[in-house]
């Protein structure tokens, strides 16, 4: 079976100028591959471009075999982002959002899902509130919620642990791990050593050359070791 996503000669970047090496890459189904580098290396640019948020500037990305096709249904039906992003409904409560995915997204007993979600994120007595009502780390609780109560076998996450708490970003390793031993296969933009050594099946570092490396390596390079 082939890789779920595939790079070939991937240049990424804005106004044709590229911020980093090309990537090559192939991740299979359930594997999770971590995304390292130092600010400004070209993290975001690289999964956004991946996901078909934006163009490439060369090359060729390919999802289940297909070239990335972000309005197609069936693109948005397999791919999923959680991106460093708050897009809200500002009227919606926390429940009405997850509600609203979950129901669009066509998930069995999206009710029992939200209530599930809800509790995974913690964020169960805030389940009536408006996203203006929620702190920054609620925010970010809901928006993960979000991009794990619908299905999705292609998942993108851009630096999931922003704003959570230790307490929580171990909950968060733990789901990561979960989906994909379910066999989602999972891309992951990470500044947290811990979580990508807990969730990671290989690393791609991001700098002028684009490397693959082990999760022991990728970790310490987040480290500055
Ligand atoms: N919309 C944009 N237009 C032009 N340049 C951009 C744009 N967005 C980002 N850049 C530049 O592209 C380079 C890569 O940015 P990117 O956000 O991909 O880095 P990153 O590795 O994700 O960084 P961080 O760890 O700080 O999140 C940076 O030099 C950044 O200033």
């Amino acid at each position: 079976m082939g890789d779920v996503l595939e790079a070939v000669g991937l240049v990424v970047g804005y106004g044709g100028t590229p911020v980093c090496g090309e990537v090559n890459l192939g991740v299979a189904r359930g594997e999770v591959l971590a995304v390292v580098g130092f600010n400004g290396a070209g993290k975001s640019t690289v999964v956004r471009t991946l996901a078909g948020r934006q163009d490439p500037v060369a090359g060729d990305v390919r999802v289940h075999g297909l070239p990335v096709m972000p309005d197609a249904v069936m693109f948005r039906r397999q791919v999923a982002t959680v991106f460093d992003e708050d897009v809200f409904f500002p009227s919606l409560t926390v429940r009405e959002h997850l509600l609203l995915v979950a129901r669009g997204h066509s998930v069995g007993a999206p009710e029992e899902a939200v209530d599930a979600e809800l509790d995974y994120f913690g964020i169960a007595d805030r389940a009536h509130a408006v996203p203006d009502a929620l702190s920054s780390g609620q925010r970010r609780r809901l928006l993960l919620a979000a991009g794990f109560i619908r299905p999705s076998s292609l998942l993108f996450l851009d630096e999931p642990e922003q704003r959570l708490d230790p307490v929580m970003r171990d909950a968060l390793s733990r789901r990561i791990r979960e989906r994909a031993d379910a066999g989602t296969t999972v891309v992951v933009v990470t500044h947290d050593p811990r979580l990508l050594v807990r969730t990671a099946t290989s690393c791609l570092v991001i700098d002028e050359t684009v490397t693959t490396v082990g999760t022991e390596r990728g970790a310490q390079i987040i480290a500055g070791a």
